[in-house]
This record gives structure tokens, C-alpha cells and sequence, in this order.
């Protein structure tokens, strides 16, 4: 089978094409920067590497369209009906799923319904299903939710401390994401500590665009940093992480903004790395000028003290600690940012192995040997376990 999986971020639009059950990538490739002056186009494929910055990529539907184009130009495939199933990453499944479903018009009215849950992502993942429908009307359409993976959470970590009829009649709770991306690294760090996933306490960081932390106790989500929405805990590329609600209705105040729904973009889009820095999103921009700006180098300094204060949280909250996984653009990228991190916690006794710190691209154990934790850099797949349920639905 030939299945295309399809992941939809914040600021990037990624997808791998596999031979399955093979797990044997034909294609893989990413759209970056949508939106932003320059987005810059990687496909990886038998026949070689494209490269490409684009200026025109404004939204989620051109990056699709970029993407087909692009698979037929490059003659990845020769035909789109070879295609056989599609799996798309959702952000928000709700209450509604802890799995993976196959996609039909209920499905969808779910995901339109709880689209405020995740505002940055449910819409252009419904604008990545309509248009792969559109374009490959054959193929099986699967849906694979981020917040499937939290559902195990324990409910004194789940409830707000507010009203319980606010969850009880409209849902309110946190419900997380990057599920599907916590899942897989946890399963590959039980391979790389040689032990059951089961007897682990672990922490992930997942630090892209947007970040979450997970507990993962016993192999099952615990407790993270995301909550009713992908806004808060730690700050990230453009959304402020936690902040004080009552600071909101102060702000509308001082700027005469009478819309809530404007200050909720505005804690999305123009906050985090972004509005502390003034300087950029891309933490790749600040480090590079981090060296002479007060206001860059203080964006890194608290996104690393809010990392620092998740995983101290969560080795109370599971009563111990196995493990620190780093992963995503952040985590697996900058051996800055991933230091900073551990020589904070170096008073747990994490050493950290400066060579194996600094490889690139590999997924390694990057704590030194006499280290009391072990903490690993994973690269993530997000791809393979959305084509693995594509698959597992196909054959039901
Ligand atoms: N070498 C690097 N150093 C620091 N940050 C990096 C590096 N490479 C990528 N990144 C960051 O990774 C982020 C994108 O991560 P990714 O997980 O792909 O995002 P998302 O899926 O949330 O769109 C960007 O903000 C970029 O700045
Ligand atoms: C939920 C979320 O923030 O996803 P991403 O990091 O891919 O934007
Ligand atoms: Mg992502």
C-alpha cells in the first residue's frame, strides 16, 4: 500500500509518502515558514533532494497544492491513484476520540465543532482533508488526533480549578497535544534505555514551533503542559504559555480592544519568542543575534527556565525520574538550547556528553554515562505512526 501521511503544524505543513507495511519512506518533505516572507521547500526522494525557498506559500491549501505538484513534477509518483490511503495529524479531537478514526462527515462536524480547542491548527487541518479529498478521492482518509494519546490522563490533572459544571456541560479541561508525537518518542526511548516502557517515568519535551511537556508514566500520558488548547505552558514560538487570565480584560482596557477573540490572536500569534524577542519566531534568528540583544537572549532564557520548571513538576507529580527526551525542531535541533536546559539540572546529578550533545540528525543518548537521569535527543515521527493507523483502519 502506498499511504501518505500529512502533518499540518502551526508554521509548517510536513508529509512522508510510505510503502506499508514496509515503513519504507518513497518521499518525505516539509513546508516551512508558511505564511511567512520565505518559505522554504525540503523534499527528500529516490531520485535526490529539492530545495527551494518560495515567497508565494501564504496558507495551508498552496502548501498541498505545492506539495501534488510536486510529487508529480519530481516523478515521485506517476499517478495520484496510486495513492491509497491519506492520514492527516488533527489537533483536536475533544473528548470524542482516543484513537484514530476514518474520516467521514461526522467526523468532520466533530472537528468543525471543537475547532476552538486548537484555532491555530483544527482549521487548516480541515483545509488539508477537503483538499487531499478533492485531489484523492480513492484513498482512505484517516484521521490521527494529538489529544488521543492524553485521554489516559488521571482526572486530578485533567480538571481546571473552576466550576465542575464548566466540564461537565461544555467540556471544559485540558486535553494536551502532540500526542502522537509524545507516543512515538516514548516507545523509542524504552528501546534506547533498554527497558519496558511499562516501569518507566519519563518526561518528553517537545519543543517546535509550538511546545508541550508530557509526563509519561508507565508508558501512559500523565499529565502536560498544553491545556483546554495548545496556548499555554511553556513558551513557544508565538503563543505567551501561561499567563494570568486577569491580565486580558485589563489589557482590552488599556489598548480599547473590545474583542476577546483579538486578544486571544494576540496570545497566539504575537507572543512568545516572537513578542518578547521583537526580533523573530524562528529560534534559529535569535540565537544568531541572542549574543547582543538583551530582549532575544531573555526569549531563550525563560523558554529554557519554563522547560526547567515542567520537568521538575512532573518528577514530583510521578514521585521519580527515568528519563528527559528532547525532540521537534527546537529539541532535536539546537545543542544550545538542550544545554542550557540540562546545566540547569545539573544539581540532579544529569551530566551531559558535550560530542554526542552536538551530532546533528541522529537520535542518541546525549547524557553523560555517569549521568543520574538519562536524557536523550529523539527525532520524532509523527508520519509513521499516522501511516501505521491509515493502515490498521484500511484493513478493518
Ligand atoms: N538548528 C536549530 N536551532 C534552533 N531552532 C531550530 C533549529 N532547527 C529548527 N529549529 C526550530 O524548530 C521550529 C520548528 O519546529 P517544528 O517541530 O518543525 O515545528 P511545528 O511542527 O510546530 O511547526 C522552528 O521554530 C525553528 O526555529
Ligand atoms: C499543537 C501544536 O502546537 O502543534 P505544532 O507544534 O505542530 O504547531
Ligand atoms: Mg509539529
Amino acid at each position: 500500500m502506498e499511504i501518505l501521511a500529512v502533518n499540518s503544524g502551526s508554521s509548517s505543513f510536513k508529509f512522508k509518502l510510505f510503502i506499508m507495511p514496509e515503513e519504507k519512506v518513497i518521499a518525505s518533505g516539509q513546508i516551512e515558514r508558511i505564511g511567512q516572507t520565505g518559505s522554504i521547500v525540503t523534499i527528500k526522494h529516490h531520485g535526490g533532494e529539492k530545495y527551494e525557498r518560495k515567497d508565494n506559500i501564504k496558507n495551508h491549501k498552496e502548501a498541498v497544492q505545492e506539495l501534488m505538484d510536486l510529487l508529480l513534477e519530481l516523478r515521485i509518483i506517476k499517478d495520484y491513484s496510486e495513492i491509497d490511503g491519506v492520514g492527516h495529524r488533527v489537533v483536536a479531537g475533544g473528548e470524542y476520540f482516543d484513537h484514530s478514526v476514518i474520516v467521514d462527515d461526522n467526523v468532520i462536524a466533530k472537528i468543525h465543532e471543537i475547532a476552538e480547542m486548537a484555532p491555530l491548527h483544527n482549521p487548516a487541518n480541515l483545509v488539508g482533508i477537503e483538499a487531499f479529498k478533492k485531489i484523492l478521492p480513492q484513498a482512505t482518509s484517516v484521521v490521527v488526533f494529538d489529544t488521543a494519546f492524553h485521554q489516559t490522563i488521571p482526572e486530578e490533572n485533567f480538571i481546571y480549578s473552576v466550576p465542575y459544571e464548566w466540564y461537565e456541560k461544555y467540556g471544559v479541561r485540558r486535553y494536551g497535544a502532540h500526542g502522537t508525537s509524545h507516543r512515538y518518542v516514548a516507545g523509542e526511548a524504552a528501546k534506547l534505555l533498554g527497558r519496558p516502557l511499562e516501569d518507566l517515568k519519563l518526561v518528553s519535551c517537545h519543543i517546535g514551533a509550538g511546545a508541550s511537556i508530557c509526563a509519561i508514566k508507565n508508558g501512559k500520558s500523565f499529565d502536560t503542559s498544553m491545556g483546554f488548547t495548545p496556548l499555554t505552558g511553556v513558551t513557544m514560538a508565538t503563543r505567551s504559555g501561561d499567563v494570568d487570565v486577569a491580565m486580558i480584560s485589563y489589557m482590552m482596557e488599556k489598548l480599547n480592544i473590545d474583542s476577546m477573540t483579538e486578544m486571544i490572536y494576540m496570545l497566539n500569534k504575537e507572543s512568545g519568542l516572537l513578542g518578547i524577542s521583537g526580533v523573530s519566531q524562528d529560534s534559529r534568528d535569535i540565537l544568531q543575534v541572542a549574543h547582543a540583544n538583551h530582549r532575544a537572549q531573555l526569549s531563550l532564557d525563560i523558554l529554557v527556565k519554563d522547560v526547567v520548571k515542567y520537568i521538575g513538576q512532573y518528577t514530583f507529580e510521578m514521585g521519580g525520574l527515568d528519563g528527559i527526551i528532547f525532540t521537534a525542531g527546537v529539541g532535536e535541533n539546537s545543542d544550545e538550547i538542550r544545554a542550557a536546559i540540562l546545566e540547569r539540572l545539573g544539581f540532579l546529578g544529569i551530566t551531559i556528553d558535550q560530542e554526542e550533545n552536538q551530532k546533528r540528525g541522529v537520535t542518541n543518548i546525549i547524557s553523560g554515562p555517569d549521568s543520574k537521569i538519562t536524557v536523550m535527543r529523539i527525532q520524532t515521527d509523527e508520519e509513521v505512526m499516522i501511516a501505521r493507523d491509515v493502515m490498521g483502519l484500511s484493513q478493518k
